[in-house]
C-alpha cells in the first residue's frame, strides 16, 4: 500500500543552508507544505534534509552493539528519571508500556541520552557516545529547522517564535536523542494477546524525528480510525507532531496515534530506529497560541513527568 504520509524535499532549505540565503518564497512554498501534512496526516517525510546518512548508519551500528550486550552488562545503565537534568539510559523489554488497553508491555529496548549525557557505556562500545553526540547535535537543528518552518506556517509575527522556546543552552534538558531496538521474535517468545513492538501512542512534545531501517512495522492511524504502514523509505527521516504541538496549536496540528507491530512473517528479523523528541524548555508554560482556552496550561517539566509514569516508568525526585 503507497503510504499516506506526504514527502517533502528539502533540499533547498535542510541544514547546511543558511535561512538568510534562501528565498522567502521557497521558505514559505516549504512552510505550506509542512503545514498541510502536519495538520492532516500529523506525520511529514522529508528527505535531502541534510543530515549525512553515514553519521545515522554510524549510531544504528554502534545502538546494535549495545543491544547485543549481555543483559548484565546492559543493566549497569538502568533507565534513570531523577530530575529535570539528570535522564536517560537503557529500558529493557516490557519496561515501558504505551499501550493503553491493555497495558502490556513493550516488545523492545531503548537507550535514552541527553546532550550532556552523564551515563555512557564507554567500557563497552566506546564508539555510541561520539556517534550519539554527534547525531544528537545534527538532530537538534534540524528539529530547529522544522521548528521554524511551522512558525512560519503558522504566520506567526516572530517566525522563530517556537523554535526559540526550544533553545540550544537547554538542549540537555529538552532534546531526547533514543535508540530502539526490537529483538528477533524467536519461536519460544511468548507474545501476550494485544502485545506488540511499541504500544499505540501519540508522542509528548512537540515534534519527533524518526529514522527507521528497513525492517517496517510503524503504524500509524488515520482519521477513520485505520492503522496504515509508515513504510521506510531510503534517506527519509519522518516528522511528526507530538501532544503539546498539538495543544499549543488548539489541534491546528494534530499529533496522531502510532505503534510498531509484530512482524506476520519474517519474525526472526530485528528492528533498530532512532527517535529524536523535542519539547519547549522544562520551565515553558505551553498555552494555545490562538489565546483560547481549549486546553489548560502546563509546563512542559510537568508534561513530561506526567506521561513518563504513565507509560509505567520510574520517576524520581519530583
Ligand atoms: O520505532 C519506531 O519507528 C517508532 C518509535 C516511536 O514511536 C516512539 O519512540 O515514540
Ligand atoms: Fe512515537
Amino acid at each position: 500500500m503507497a503510504s499516506v504520509i506526504p514527502i517533502v524535499d528539502l533540499e533547498q532549505f535542510n541544514i547546511c543552508k543558511e535561512p538568510e540565503d534562501v528565498s522567502d518564497d521557497v521558505q514559505r512554498q516549504l512552510a505550506a507544505q509542512i503545514i498541510d501534512a502536519f495538520s492532516t496526516v500529523g506525520f511529514v517525510g522529508l528527505k535531502n534534509y541534510g543530515i549525512p546518512q553515514e553519521k545515522l548508519a554510524a549510531l544504528m551500528t554502534e545502538a546494535k552493539t549495545f543491544f547485543y550486550l549481555p543483559e548484565t552488562t546492559k543493566r549497569k545503565y538502568p533507565y534513570r528519571f531523577e530530575n529535570q537534568y539528570d535522564r536517560g539510559g537503557w529500558c529493557h523489554l516490557e519496561q515501558e508500556i504505551l499501550n493503553y488497553s491493555p497495558r502490556l508491555g513493550d516488545l523492545k529496548e531503548t537507550f535514552d541520552v541527553v546532550k550532556d549525557e552523564k551515563v555512557w557505556p564507554d567500557d563497552e562500545v566506546p564508539g555510541f557516545r561520539p556517534a550519539a553526540s554527534e547525531l544528537c547535535r545534527l538532530c537538534f537543528t534540524l528539529s530547529q529547522r522544522v521548528l521554524l518552518l511551522i512558525g512560519i506556517g503558522l504566520g506567526l509575527e516572530d517566525p522563530s517564535y517556537l523554535k526559540n522556546q526550544h533553545s540550544k543552552d537547554d538542549i540537555n534538558h529538552v532534546g531526547t536523542l533514543r535508540c530502539l531496538y526490537y529483538p528477533p521474535i524467536r519461536q519460544d517468545t511468548v507474545i501476550k494477546p494485544g502485545q506488540t513492538r511499541c504500544g499505540e501512542h501519540s508522542d509528548y512534545g512537540f515534534i519527533t524525528l524518526i529514522f527507521q531501517d528497513d525492517a517496517g512495522g510503524l503504524e500509524l492511524r488515520t482519521r477513520d480510525g485505520e492503522f496504515v504502514p509508515a513504510t521506510p523509505m531510503d534517506g527519509v527521516v519522518l516528522v511528526n507532531v507530538g501532544d503539546l504541538m498539538q495543544r499549543w496549536t488548539s489541534d491546528k496540528l494534530v499529533s496522531t496515534i502510532h505503534r510498531v507491530v509484530v512482524p506476520e512473517t519474517r519474525l526472526s528479523e530485528e528492528r533498530l530506529s532512532v527517535a529524536f523528541f523535542t519539547r519547549p524548555n522544562f520551565d515553558y508554560v505551553i498555552k494555545c497560541l490562538d489565546g483560547s482556552d481549549k486546553y489548560e496550561p502546563i509546563t512542559s517539566f510537568e508534561q513530561l513527568t506526567e506521561r513518563t509514569l504513565a507509560s509505567g516508568l520510574e520517576v524520581h525526585g519530583q
